[in-house]
């Protein structure tokens, strides 16, 4: 299938978002960007996630050479356990801690995209509820062993091992993964539609 989206730019270091992009048929160069991922007092899960793909995607379009610029897609994706968000744990031990919390319960997850042409910025968030199973002392120590969930939100893969863990998803795996490919699509479609009017 040929390419259905023009080529753009994504604000990522996750090789996640570069292999779903990739899945999809997108074309893109891999920009390196860094931003302030600290949460503000009072913030809400979505507000965050969304402040953070927004400036993920504005930080960009702003490292890009002023000729040439493409459209700058950014996301960002939050574990959400009893109104608490589970960043990335900082060791393995921390790691334990949150699968300890996710074990047995379900949990939210939220990935934001954002898309910004250098003048609007388009946004979509995706929801997921995600099932855990209890896990037995041997799971834990299998998977914090394994060191998958080290760098990712809430310290698991649904990609990975973690799989074997997750008995019930409602919502979009990809957006789990980070990020949500029918969302993205649209914001992608936008942007055609935009650049097809006469
Ligand atoms: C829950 C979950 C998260 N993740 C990953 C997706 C994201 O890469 C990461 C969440 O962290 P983010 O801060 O959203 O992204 P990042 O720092 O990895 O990359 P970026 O440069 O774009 O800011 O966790 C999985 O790969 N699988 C999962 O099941």
């Amino acid at each position: 299938m040929r390419g259905l989206f023009p080529p753009i730019a994504l604000a990522s270091t996750s090789p996640r978002r570069q292999a779903l992009l990739t899945q999809i048929g997108v074309e893109f160069r891999r920009l390196d960007i860094k931003v302030d991922e600290r949460l503000r007092p009072a913030e809400r899960p979505t507000s965050y996630v969304h402040r953070l793909a927004l400036a993920k995607a504005r930080a960009g379009w702003g490292q890009q050479p002023p000729r040439g610029r493409l459209p700058v897609l950014g996301a960002d994706t939050a574990v959400v356990v009893e109104n608490e968000i589970l960043g990335k744990p900082v060791d393995r031990a921390q790691a334990g801690v949150m699968l300890a919390r996710l074990s047995g319960r379900s949990h939210q997850v939220l990935t934001a995209v954002a898309l910004t042409d250098g003048y609007k910025a388009q946004e979509r968030l995706s929801v997921s509820t995600v099932t855990f199973k209890r896990l037995t002392k041997d799971e834990y120590e299998a998977y914090l062993a394994s060191g998958e969930g080290l760098d990712k939100a809430g310290a698991y893969a649904i990609q990975g091992w973690a799989a074997l863990f997750i008995s019930r998803l409602e919502g979009s795996y990809s957006g789990v993964m980070g990020l949500p490919l029918y969302e993205t699509g649209e914001l992608l479609g936008n942007l055609q539609q935009r650049k097809n009017r006469p």
